[in-house]
């Protein structure tokens, strides 16, 4: 006895999995910017305005952009919807966006991605005033948010850091890793989480043994775009797990051809390890939208000063 048996560990608990109800979360910001953009009226005469530019005919794209422009009006603000033709070239649409710059009832520019072949994504995002950069995209946004500067924030990272402090209050000291580094939620959710002074690392598709490094994460966030990559062993007992994904994939339990949405997460093997995690659909994509219009305000008092 005695030594040997001191060092097993203890037996473990299946833990209990609670759910962040990011669909819920997102509702109640939304009322507190209604009540914001109330005030603004009132006490500025400001109305803050929010232009989403589609280009083409995805249908998933029309679903998003519909959805931005009725959570908008909703929310007291002005909305501007321009649809363009799949077959719209790269300066006509930088024109129209040199137009949104100068249109003082915008507050807020975005360009739904992905944009058509032919059309660089890159001049496009540039061809955004900063100040109007409501997605955070613009390299003035993404230098500014890295040195620790007042920033438009992109939208998806920004909710995710809403939903932790929410549910964990302080992230500091905690071991964070970021799957995925894109420059719209993998590098900037890791910018944020370092700020809150977390341990963070990002993982990629180079990792090696990536299940043993996110097995070291308090907070583990799942940003690849590719369909439950992220298995339940690959998740230390306990922690939190917000997942970004939103893939769509076939499912035939439902019947011929039809799909479902699911995260970049196997939800159902992360249940009884992870201790708090979003779902998909209802976690993290609601809170897209709802950071989009805080963003929106942001840019509309930054611009007049208040
Ligand atoms: N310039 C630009 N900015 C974006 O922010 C941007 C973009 N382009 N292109 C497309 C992606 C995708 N995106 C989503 C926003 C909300 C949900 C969302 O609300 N999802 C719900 C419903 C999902 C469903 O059932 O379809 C949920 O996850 O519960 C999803 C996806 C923003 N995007
Ligand atoms: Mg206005």
């Amino acid at each position: 006895m005695g030594a040997s048996h001191s060092l097993s560990p203890a037996p473990s608990a299946a833990v209990e999995t609670r759910p962040i109800d990011g669909k819920a979360f997102a509702a109640g910001l939304r009322d507190e910017i209604k009540a914001e953009v109330a005030s603004l009226k009132a006490s500025h005469g400001l109305t803050p305005g929010l232009a989403v530019v589609l280009v083409g005919e995805d249908p998933a794209s029309q679903v998003y952009v519909r959805n931005k422009g009725q959570q908008t009006i909703e929310a007291g603000m002005a909305s501007f919807e321009h649809r363009l033709p799949a077959t719209t070239t790269e300066a006509e649409l930088i024109a129209l966006v040199d137009r949104l710059n100068a249109d003082p009832a915008v507050d807020g520019i975005l360009v739904q991605l992905p944009l058509p072949k032919g059309v660089d994504e890159r001049a496009v995002l540039a061809a955004i005033a900063p100040a109007k950069d409501v997605d955070g995209f613009h390299v003035v946004n993404a230098g500014r948010l890295a040195v620790g500067l007042d920033a438009l924030v992109p939208c998806t990272p920004l909710g995710c850091l809403m939903l932790l402090k929410h549910h964990l209050g302080s992230l500091s000291g905690l071991e964070a890793v970021v799957v995925g580094r894109s420059n719209i939620v993998g590098k900037p959710m890791a910018q944020l989480l370092l700020k809150e002074d977390c341990t963070v690392t990002i993982a990629h598709s180079r990792t090696r043994d990536i299940a043993a490094v996110c097995r070291r994460a308090d907070i583990l966030v799942a940003a690849v775009g590719r369909p439950q990559m992220v298995r339940g062993d690959w998740i230390k007992p306990g922690a939190t797990v917000i997942d970004v994904g939103i893939n769509r994939v076939p499912a035939p339990d439902l019947g011929e051809g039809r799909t479902r949405i699911v995260g970049d997460v196997a939800y159902a093997e992360a249940l009884g390890i992870a201790g708090l995690i979003t779902p998909v659909p209802g976690g993290v994509g609601p809170m897209t939208i709802a950071c989009l219009l805080r963003n929106t305000v942001t840019a509309a008092r930054r611009r007049a000063g208040i």
